[in-house]
């Protein structure tokens, strides 16, 4: 297994004929679960989208699970879960999952697996256009869970949940990465950050902070994350 599951250097990308990541660098020890944090606009997804591979116009080096970002022999070893729900409305949430385990080449019999981990073993009949917003991005990650990847890159996945589920949630993800598997979470609610291995922290579209959450709070002086963020925005803008 190799040691970093992402390594971004440099990464520089362009959309819409503007740079909107300038230069983020940084690594992703495997079996953790890394927080990407930051205001909304700052590059979280474009970020992401490099890392699995979907960005255009990327500079610099991404380097997931020893190959460059987008490799053929990725596929199958990452999940994505985006912000919008990726599973078909017209079927249940057991019949999208057995539909992706075929299309994924993996065994059916990981489907109620896949089920039971984002604990909607009582939905798992009903079709996914009558289920709750938090049930539908739920049927989305199980999707995304599907043959075990090694990498996860879950696009702010506990929005619209309500506290138990999040909580639920967290501890799945850090059973995942106990078993092995990476994770990179970006969510815009500071109060998940303090859950993270590791945070990344971002604005206008570069890394602020690379750290361990206690490691940030310390640095920074306070319990507060969201206090230590703004600050740590305030000494950059005195740095310029
Ligand atoms: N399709 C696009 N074409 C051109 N520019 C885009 C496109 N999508 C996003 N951008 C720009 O890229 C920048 C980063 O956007 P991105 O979606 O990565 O931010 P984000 O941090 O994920 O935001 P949010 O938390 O709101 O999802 C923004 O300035 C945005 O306007």
């Amino acid at each position: 297994m190799v040691k970093n599951a992402v390594r971004c250097r440099d990464v520089v990308v362009v959309r819409g004929g503007r740079e909107v990541l300038h230069g983020v660098g940084f690594e992703l020890r495997a079996g953790s679960v890394t927080g990407l944090l930051g205001p909304s606009g700052c590059g979280k997804t474009t970020l992401i989208r490099a890392i699995v591979g979907l960005q255009a116009k990327v500079t610099g080096e991404v380097a997931v699970l020893g190959s460059p970002a987008g490799a053929a022999e990725l596929r199958g070893r990452i999940g994505y879960v985006t912000q919008e729900p990726s599973v078909y409305g017209d079927l249940s949430v057991s019949e999208n999952l057995r539909f992706f385990a075929s299309v994924l080449g993996v065994r059916s019999d990981d489907v109620a697996r896949v089920i039971d981990a984002v604990d909607l073993g009582t939905h798992a009949d009903v079709r996914v256009d009558r289920l709750s917003g938090g049930q539908r991005s739920r049927a989305s990650l199980a999707a995304a869970l599907l043959g075990e990847p090694e990498l996860l890159v879950l696009d702010e996945p506990t929005v619209g949940l309500d506290p138990v589920l999040r909580r639920d949630l967290w501890e799945l993800f850090h059973r995942l990465a106990d078993g092995g598997a990476t994770l990179l979470v970006s969510s815009h609610v500071m109060d998940e950050a303090v859950r993270c291995d590791r945070l990344l922290l971002m604005r206008d579209g570069e890394l602020l902070a690379d750290d361990t959450p206690q490691a940030l709070l310390e640095a920074v002086g306070t319990d507060d994350i969201e206090q230590a963020f703004l600050t740590l925005i305030d000494r950059k803008a005195a740095s310029r």
